[in-house]
């Protein structure tokens, strides 16, 4: 039977041989410190805030029932951004969200185009645009 120390050593070298699993479970190291600075300050200092990319029908979906709103979202189109893929992986690591639409209301993270829009079928967005 494997000992808790050989198990160890085991998963030790899975660790150093196979640099992709390392990757895949170390999203945390991968985003600078200036990036995920830009990304926090992005949720804090908006209202609404949108991370977008200007072909995505979902996120024009989000973007048409916002304006419907007046709610006035700060949106960025990440793939127009030079520094938009590492916002998107900055978004990753504070929300667990990989895709856009990715929206924030009052510094909170609402998700997608699809919880946006159960939110407002909910009868809940106007509140929450209103606070
Ligand atoms: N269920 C999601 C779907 C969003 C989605 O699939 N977005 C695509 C773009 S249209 C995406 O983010 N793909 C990955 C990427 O662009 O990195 C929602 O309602 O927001």
């Amino acid at each position: 039977m494997m000992t808790l120390l050989q198990l160890l050593v085991l998963v030790y070298i899975i660790y150093k041989v196979f640099p992709i699993l390392r990757r895949f479970f170390s999203t945390g190291t991968m985003v600078s410190e200036q990036v995920l600075s830009k990304t926090k300050a992005l949720i804090k200092d908006h209202k609404v805030f949108v991370a977008s990319k200007s072909y995505c029908p979902y996120c024009s979906q989000t973007k048409k029932l916002l304006e419907s709103l007046n709610a006035n979202a700060f949106v960025v189109e990440l793939d127009t951004e030079p520094d938009g893929s590492d916002i998107q992986a900055a978004l990753l690591e504070l929300t667990g969200q990989r895709t856009v639409p990715n929206v924030f209301i009052n510094g909170e993270h609402v998700g997608g185009n699809s919880d946006l829009q159960a939110l407002n079928s909910e009868g809940k967005l106007k509140t929450l645009l209103k606070n």
